[in-house]
């Protein structure tokens, strides 16, 4: 494996130790940190997100995916972007152990009406952040140790729906955390809602916010560079970090993933080494889809990425106008993990497209908070249209999506996968592209069987549990473990606050 950008900077035993920094997206004069300060961290002071100073440039062969098992490749990838993490292999063996409920960890599909489907749900919480999320505290361990950081990390965390419950179950009582999760009231689904109330931890806490999921994640945001707060904080020994995508050691993990689904190709010979393959991706704050990106630019042999959304398609209008306005009507819809305007990792994106042009990045960032829009230059805009096709799907739309791939194959989407079906489909028809093209299916069908039932049944849906023993009459594999834990799980204590209190119970929650 040559590391041609990364600098040596010790040696331990025989084996060469290679450091990776990171840096901001606003500020080019701050100063670099680690990987593990990155992590530990969350987020830059600045406000910015953290970018590798130099992007790896493995050179490796394709054939390897094609029978590694994915423990290995994602350590491999890991390696790449924490090259200076002791103990990785350790921690990615925990990461993907007994508790994902496939050996593959992210089987693909066979084809169905078309397109491939990575399931990326057989994690105990069903959702694609379980790939992330039960990495990212074993990265958080490895990096506090590393660095002796021995404060309490505060894992502040937005959520439309999955990364929150993700996060509660992959911080589940780890010493020297609390999780503070803040989701929308009135935003997610009933089986998401239990689900998440049903994770127990004296280290955890749900707040229910009675706004929307930009209001919470804007507000976090606030609170990560409330510099009071800070010094609240550090007088207790605590701090900060994100278990959004935000956090580096949360979205390095899903890179892993692209290349599993190419591996799984291959090995099937569905195509050739080297051939190009779509990936189509549901997403809302851009972080899965960005790990696709990264994973073309560590030369994974990709072709378009589709960026599929739903009614609130703010993306789908940035890519083809190069504006983006934030300044629309927030829609509530049945894809609720998706219901976001202000997409964080964009911003990541906007870095490498310009040319780690961080002035810039910083000005956008500003235009974005000030009036709500911004416009990307023309040279930038037309960069990101190589890569990208865009497009988006209605709550219909969706729901015709999800009765189409059922009734060509028995095969159960959930909405937001039915979103990046939908998109990618439109994507082929318009274009004519006829590459192989995965969809990112981002979640089990059996955390929104309400919308799935009232797509495939002529019966009257029911909610919920009863909505959930319905949907099973549909299908002919048995419920998972993590299916099966919805009906035991107990609903724990929550709080509820308008955004603006959002600072004081977090200081509530902290002084115990
Ligand atoms: N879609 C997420 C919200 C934020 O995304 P993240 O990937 O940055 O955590 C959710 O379902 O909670």
């Amino acid at each position: 494996m040559g590391y041609n950008k990364a600098k040596v900077t010790r040696k331990i035993g025989p084996r060469r130790i290679y450091q990776m920094n990171y840096r901001s997206t606003r500020d080019p004069q701050a100063q670099p940190v680690t990987s593990a300060a990155a992590i530990i961290k969350g987020l830059a002071p600045d406000g910015g997100l953290f970018v590798s100073s130099t992007f790896p440039q493995p050179s490796y062969d394709l054939a390897p995916f094609t029978t590694q098992p994915y423990q290995d490749i994602a350590q491999q990838v890991l390696t790449w972007f924490f090259p200076d993490l002791a103990a990785l292999p350790g921690a990615v063996q925990r990461a993907y152990g007994a508790q994902w409920d496939d050996q593959q960890i992210t089987p693909l599909s066979a084809r169905h009406g078309g397109n491939y489907y990575l399931e990326l749900f057989h994690g105990p919480t069903l959702a694609f952040k379980d790939v992330a999320l039960q990495a990212l505290p074993q990265l958080l361990q490895l990096a506090k140790v590393q660095t002796g950081e021995d404060s309490e990390t505060i894992i502040l965390t937005a959520t439309s729906g999955d990364t929150g419950t993700a996060a509660l179950r992959g911080f589940q009582n780890v010493a020297g955390t609390q999780v503070i999760v803040f989701y929308p009231r009135d935003g997610i689904s009933p089986v998401q809602k239990a689900q998440m109330l049903g994770q127990a931890g004296a280290n955890l806490h749900v707040v229910a916010v009675t706004g929307n999921f930009d209001q919470a994640q804007t507000t976090v945001k606030q609170l990560f560079s409330d510099q009071a707060l800070a010094h609240e904080l550090a007088a207790r020994q605590q701090q900060f970090s994100s278990a959004n995508s935000m956090n580096v050691g949360r979205l390095i993990p899903q890179i892993a993933y692209y290349f599993a689904a190419y591996g799984q190709l291959l090995q099937r010979q569905e195509i050739q080494s080297g051939d190009l393959v779509n990936f189509a991706v549901p997403t809302g704050n851009f972080g899965d889809i960005l790990a696709g990106y990264y994973a073309k630019k560590l030369g994974l042999p990709v072709g378009k990425l589709i960026c599929a959304s739903n009614a609130n398609n703010v993306l789908t209008d940035f890519f083809a106008t190069g504006t983006y306005d934030k300044r629309r009507e927030f829609y509530v819809t049945n894809s609720p993990s998706m219901d976001i305007l202000v997409s964080s990792n964009l911003e990541r994106l906007l870095f490498d497209v310009s040319d780690h042009d961080a002035d810039l990045v910083a000005q956008l960032m500003n235009q974005l908070q000030t009036t709500g829009h911004y416009t990307v230059p023309a040279e930038v805009h037309q960069r990101l249209t190589t890569t990208f096709a865009a497009g988006y799907a209605t709550s219909m739309q969706l729901q015709a999506e999800i009765k189409r791939v059922f009734d060509a194959d028995n095969y159960l989407i959930d909405p937001h996968t039915a979103v990046g079906s939908f998109v990618a489909r439109q994507y082929q028809q318009v274009t004519g592209d006829q590459r192989p093209c995965v969809v990112l299916a981002t979640a089990s069908p059996y955390k929104f069987p309400e919308t799935v039932l009232d797509a495939i049944s002529p019966a009257p849906v029911s909610s919920g549990l009863t909505a959930i023993k319905q949907l099973a009459e549909f299908d002919a594999a048995p419920l998972t473990a993590g299916v099966q834990e919805l009906f035991t799980n107990l609903p724990q204590s929550q709080a509820e606050v308008a955004p603006a209190e959002m600072k004081a119970i977090v200081q509530q929650i902290l002084q115990g």
